[in-house]
């Protein structure tokens, strides 16, 4: 594959050799109904690998179980057979399925139904089931297949209506469940605790199953998202075949440049249309994971224009797979794929929850998926008994790709990372609270399931807005009215702007109103199921974003303006001149106007906009650095702080790289431009900057910063911002924040300050591995910048952090 690559590119910075597998299987558990046997044995499993009897006998016998292990390791078997077996027995009992997706939903269910277990009367009930059907449902489903919005939604709201399936609910599955993550994952935990409660009070008491991807303590993440405690299973048994790794990083351009003349990357997506291209060449069937769906769409159509020129007989062999399609549609795909007349397929991530496709002789992932759980189920897909396999790891022009294509340990050595939720974020907990006293009053005693002091709280605020009235035997709903059509449990409410066509009126989907002028900004390019529209107008006040259909040839970028206080410390951490804190903040942001890029990166122009600030109370982690350890000449507090601050004018709020100083000079710079740096980190003693450099090192530092968290903390870069400055207002120091991106925040500050020390250093890593001279996207330059990422210093970034490293090690974290 990289043959014709001229030798200089060597692209390729690792491979690894994975072995596979044998099988280990175990006789059926002696409670497994016969017909179940039958069907199961008709459907070509003869018998059950062991950690399916395993973790199968456990939701059988009443234990809560968590299964986690690999992709296409038959977790689905796993809670079919208990609920199979009853179901099979004629037992009188109720199974309710819940998946993060519709389609992962509805492919379940047709698994289920292909069985034609007698007694299973098995239906979905999701925003697609006629209204027709629903009645249907509630009185005669014995397994109803559902998701996390419609339980909220459809059926806790109106348990009245179901209180026969409830009566008889005796067990409840969570599959995929390591996607409940962040605040989607705090409403999901607060739902399951709302379905166990109304369960009870109908007298059921069901087990729970979860099925996860390979993910770091599962037992933990499981039982805090149900709230019950759960045993995990995790030794995998199915049968998997060897693979080799490649990691890849695309070669910089020497034609184009980005923004501020920064070198540009090959993009990870004209890199994966040659790669499968090849691939498609040498036979082998492939799969290629692009992160967008227009991206997923421009890598097919690039591999079948290299084809078209190589040998046509093969473009036909090419297509692109996203949601959007029809089911028929995403079928037939499949079913190509696994036959062979397709070859190469390049897909979103639809393509990695649930789907069954397994055993295909390549994998290439175009950038970071965000989650190694992600990562190995995308990459879980390539290899078959007795065949080796390979995956490709295409590098984005991003810091957390740069970093792991250098340190290959971080992707392909370190267990799966646990996804991170926080159930007490009162901005989560006050919606789901009043959804659960408006089902049924709350007693006291079960306040404990919902975060014991954290939920007294919420509840004296909402009895405060009359919402709630406190008796002594509990808490009410004082309206007729239901809250639970209000409360979004993707975000974190809000009246939600409507994305609206103008020409035909119709209604494209909906935007998070704090991340409106981000996402549909005027001139912003929204994409929408595959299709691309341009935002005319956005008008916040009515909630409505016009749009037109427009297919251009760039995409936009926003560019904003924040302002970071603290409103509180709740930790903090003083190790000789450089101090580490959590804590509560108001982030205020504007943003000021916006950015068009060609999709090789290129810059076309900036168009200024005028638009309302947002503000947010979140919570973030925070450092801050004295100036004798940045090391200004004859520092004392005043001089890089002054200096940057004063010439902002903002009262000591604005991201301090707003300032103009003037960007190091480089005099401090290593040949190599990786900077002064000492391995491990500095000692205390100084980063030895000037304090003109001091705002674009923290900037950089910031930017590559936020870029690694997700590799701990199981968020994407977007989920969190940062905010950097010389000197800020009131920490007296300079300052670097990374906050959490929701109201209240999900737990990423918490997961960063917890990994200060691997974090930081993984970030100083990433800049130092990262060739360019002086900054690039792949290293410090951040696509979400306010600042149009300047001031930026890359060799300043590596001496600040090194600094800060010292410190903490020095006086021990
Ligand atoms: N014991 C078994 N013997 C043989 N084949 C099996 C066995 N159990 C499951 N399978 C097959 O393995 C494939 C994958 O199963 P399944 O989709 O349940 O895996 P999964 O772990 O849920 O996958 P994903 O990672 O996509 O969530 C299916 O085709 C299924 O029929």
């Amino acid at each position: 594959m990289t043959a014709g690559i001229p030798s200089r590119e060597h692209p390729v910075t690792h491979v690894a050799d994975l072995p596979g597998r044998a099988a280990h299987y175990a006789e059926w558990p002696s409670w497994v109904d016969p017909a179940v046997v039958a069907a199961l044995r008709d459907c070509g499993v003869s018998a059950p690998w062991a950690h399916q009897a395993e973790a199968a006998s456990h939701a059988y016998e009443g234990r809560h179980v968590v299964i986690s292990t690999g992709t296409a390791s038959g977790k689905s078997l796993a809670y079919q057979l208990p609920v199979l077996s009853r179901l099979a027995a004629g037992e009188k009992t109720n199974a309710l399925y819940l998946s993060p997706t519709k389609a992962l939903g509805a492919d379940q269910l047709r698994s289920v139904s292909s069985l034609d277990v007698p007694g299973v009367r098995a239906a979905s009930f999701d925003g697609d089931t006629p209204m027709a059907e629903r009645d249907w449902v509630r009185a005669h489903a014995n397994w109803v297949f559902t998701n996390p919005d419609m339980l909220h939604r459809g059926i806790l709201s109106a348990h009245g209506r179901w209180a026969t399936f409830f009566r008889r609910l005796s067990c409840v599955v969570v599959d995929e469940c390591h996607s409940y993550r962040g605040v989607f994952g705090s409403h999901v935990a607060l739902l399951l605790r709302r379905l166990r409660r109304v369960a009870e009070h109908y007298g059921a008491s069901p087990v729970f199953v979860l099925a996860s991807a390979t993910t770091a303590s599962p037992a933990s993440f499981a039982s805090r998202l149900t709230g019950v405690s759960c045993v995990a299973v995790t030794e995998d048994a199915s049968p998997r075949g060897a693979r080799t790794v490649a990691l890849w990083e695309p070669p910089l351009l020497d034609e184009l440049t980005g923004e501020n003349g920064a070198p540009v990357r090959r993009s990870a997506g004209a890199e994966t249309s040659r790669i499968l291209a090849d691939l498609v060449l040498e036979g082998a069937r492939s799969l290629a994971f692009i992160r967008s769906r227009r991206g997923a769409e421009l890598a097919a159509l690039g591999a079948r224009r290299i084809l078209s020129e190589v040998d046509p007989s093969l473009v036909e062999t090419v297509a692109a797979y996203r949601s959007g399609y029809l089911p028929e549609e995403r079928r037939a795909l499949e079913a190509a794929l696994l036959s062979g007349r397709l070859l190469g397929v390049a897909t979103t991530n639809a393509l990695e929850l649930g789907v069954d496709i397994a055993g295909l002789d390549a994998v290439v992932l175009a950038g970071y998926p965000g989650t190694l759980a992600s990562f190995w189920q995308q990459a879980g897909r390539a290899g078959r008994s007795g065949d080796s396999a390979l995956v490709v790891f295409v590098a984005r022009d991003d810091p957390l790709d740069t970093y792991l294509v250098h340190h290959p340990a971080a992707l392909l050595s370190r267990p799966v990372e646990t996804a991170v939720l926080d159930p007490a974020n009162p901005y989560v907990l006050a919606p789901q609270l009043a959804c659960a006293v408006a089902e049924l009053p709350l007693t006291l005693p079960e306040l404990e399931v919902f975060g014991g002091a954290a939920a007294q709280e919420v509840l004296a605020e909402l009895a405060e807005q009359k919402l709630v009235r406190r008796r002594s035997s509990g808490w009410y709903w004082t309206s007729r009215d239901r809250p639970h059509a209000e409360v979004g449990i993707r975000g974190t409410g809000g009246e939600q702007i409507a994305v609206v066509e103008s020409d035909s009126g119709r209604m494209l989907g909906t935007v998070d109103p704090g991340s409106a002028c981000f996402a549909v900004h005027p001139g912003a390019v929204y994409l929408h199921q595959g299709a691309s529209y341009v935002v005319d107008e956005l008008d916040l006040e009515t909630g409505l974003a016009l749009v037109h259909a427009e297919n251009p040839d760039w995409t936009t970028t926003p560019r904003e303006v924040v302002d970071i206080s603290v409103l509180s410390t709740q930790e903090k951490h003083d190790y000789g001149g450089v101090s580490v804190c959590l804590g509560e903040v108001a982030v205020t942001s504007q943003v000021v106007g916006y950015l068009r890029r060609r999709p090789s990166g290129e810059v076309i122009d900036h168009t200024p906009l005028d638009l309302p600030e947002q503000s947010l109370r979140t919570r973030a982690v925070w450092y801050t650095v004295s100036s004798s350890l940045l090391g200004s000449a004859g520092s004392d507090g005043s001089d890089g702080s002054g200096g940057s601050d004063g010439e902002v004018g903002t009262g000591g709020h604005r991201v301090g790289t707003e300032s103009a100083g003037p960007v190091g000079t480089g005099e401090e710079t290593q040949a190599d431009g990786r900077g002064p740096v000492r391995e491990g980190g500095r000692t205390p003693g100084g980063a030895g900057l000037v304090p003109a450099r001091v705002p674009g090192a923290l900037h950089a530092a910031e930017h590559a910063a936020i870029g690694l968290l997700p590799l701990f903390a199981t968020c994407d870069r977007w989920d969190i911002g940062g905010v950097s400055t010389a000197w800020h207002e009131d920490t007296g120091e300079a300052t670097v924040f990374v906050h959490d991106g929701h109201p209240g925040g999900a737990g990423f500050a918490e997961r960063g300050y917890a990994a200060i020390v691997p974090w930081l250093a993984a970030t100083r890593e990433a800049i130092v591995s990262c060739e360019c001279p002086t900054g690039c996207p792949s290293c410090v330059q951040s696509p979400k910048c306010g600042n149009g990422n300047e001031p930026l210093d890359k060799a300043g970034a590596v001496a600040v952090l090194g600094t800060v490293l010292g410190a903490l090690r020095q006086h021990g974290t």
